[in-house]
């Protein structure tokens, strides 16, 4: 299905420059191991198999951000992952980087230093003038080949993204591979069963847009999350407000209520909304409540209750795909993880095809002890998922679709 070459056309041999997205959290300035170092290790691995030379490149942070930091505990991270040793230097792309670049023997890896540190990285510009920069026009010429393997990065039009596959021949690493398939299957593949995709999460644009867009390929819509709250709103019931500290209601029901109101009038046979809800109570407990029976204005809901699950249990169930996008709760607090863990914990007891996306929403996979491997798709990405699923477009693939 991809119309980009991958690693399976790239001659062994080579001096290959490859994009990974290393982007992670940094607490008190040291990096967090996550799932993208796992993940990228196996492109970077396969590469330093076949005896290629292999130079990668990530950013992390932004300037002027906490975690705007060098790539230096990068490279140590990646190299227990991939079980070699990963070489760091601390330059993007001058004489040090250079030399280092060209005393790379057969297998050996190196990472250049972030690549937010060069100021032509960052500025939104066309794939054209990203190849017009002092940085690609630089390093380019001493490679081979370029891989881009930074599928959650794609859709930032930046130089080490978009400007080398314009210079050099140009391939998707295994990651971008899997993730383009997996995230872009829900549009692109036939299922002959049912299709059925959880949204919540905290953004009803997000949940709108995916609606919008996949509506005729998806069965039923299964909600929860702030933006379920914001359905059930509209379904009439008193949820979904700003109450005390909360702002995360009545701003996206003033920008989104009409929009809101008419899918549910269209798609009303298509939206699951919750049946029940669960809070806080004065014991800081968990307590739930049936929506028919919320008459007040006065609470915070935190999570989808027990009986919501139990009706999401059989049609995840029954389904032949299941798509997650957004979390269902606060899972992040055990007592309100009950109802992304249930769908989650349905998903991975059925053999259905299934993508779960979102960074949040991926990470109580392994919060909760659930195991990646009884999920289809795990995918690493954040905006690019949304994107895919939205059918928006993602520059950096685009660019290798040209080669
Ligand atoms: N009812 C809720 N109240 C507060 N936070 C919620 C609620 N439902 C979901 N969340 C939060 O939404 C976050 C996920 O939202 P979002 O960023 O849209 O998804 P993702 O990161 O998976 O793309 C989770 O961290 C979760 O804590
Ligand atoms: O972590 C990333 O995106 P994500 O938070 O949407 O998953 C990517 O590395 C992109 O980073 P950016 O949003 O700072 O451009």
């Amino acid at each position: 299905m991809s119309t980009f070459k991958t690693l399976d056309d790239l001659e062994p041999g080579q001096l290959v420059l490859v994009r990974l997205d290393l982007n992670s959290p940094v607490e008190d300035g040291t990096v967090q191991d996550n799932r993208r170092f796992e993940r990228h290790a196996e492109t970077v691995r396969e590469l330093a198999e076949r005896g290629d030379r292999v130079v990668l490149m990530a950013h992390q942070g932004r300037p002027g951000g906490d975690d705007f930091v060098s790539l230096e505990q990068h490279a140590d991270i990646l190299a227990e992952h991939v079980g070699r040793d990963v070489g760091f230097v601390a330059d993007t792309y001058g004489e040090d980087a250079a030399e280092a670049i060209q005393s790379l023997g057969e297998g050996e890896i190196l990472l250049l230093e972030n690549t937010r540190m060069c100021d032509e990285e960052l500025p939104e510009e066309s794939p054209e003038d990203k190849a017009d920069t002092e940085f690609v026009g630089t390093l380019a010429p001493l490679f081979d080949a370029y891989v881009n393997d930074a599928y959650s990065a794609a859709h930032r039009s930046h130089a080490s993204l978009v400007g080398f596959p314009l210079e050099l021949p140009a391939y998707a690493g295994r990651v971008m591979e899997t993730e383009y398939e997996a995230n872009s299957s829900i549009a692109t593949r036939e299922f002959d069963g049912q299709v059925t995709m959880v949204v919540g999460g905290t953004k009803a644009t997000d949940v709108i847009d995916v609606m919008n867009n996949l509506g005729e390929k998806v069965d039923q819509f299964l909600l929860g999350g702030i933006a379920g709250e914001l359905f059930l709103r509209a379904a009439g019931h008193d949820v979904g407000y700003d109450v005390g500290e909360m702002d995360l209601f009545d701003d996206q029901w003033e920008a989104n209520h009409e929009t809101i109101e008419s899918l549910i009038e269209e798609r009303g046979d298509q939206i699951t909304l919750a049946v029940d809800l669960a809070y806080e109570d004065a014991d800081d407990e968990r307590a739930e409540i049936r929506v028919e029976d919320i008459d007040e204005k006065d609470r915070g809901y935190l999570d989808i209750g027990s009986d919501t699950v139990s009706e999401y249990d059989p049609v995840i169930r029954d389904s032949e795909a299941v798509f997650v996008k957004g979390a269902l709760g606060l899972f992040e607090d055990e007592r309100f993880s009950k109802g992304t863990v249930g769908v989650l914990k349905a998903i991975a007891e059925t053999d259905c095809f299934s993508v779960v996306g979102g960074g949040d929403t991926s990470r109580a996979i392994e919060m909760y002890g659930m195991d990646e491997d009884d999920f289809g798709h795990v995918s690493i990405a954040g905006g690019a998922y949304i994107r895919a699923l939205t059918g928006a477009s993602l520059v950096g693939v685009e660019v290798l679709q040209r080669n």
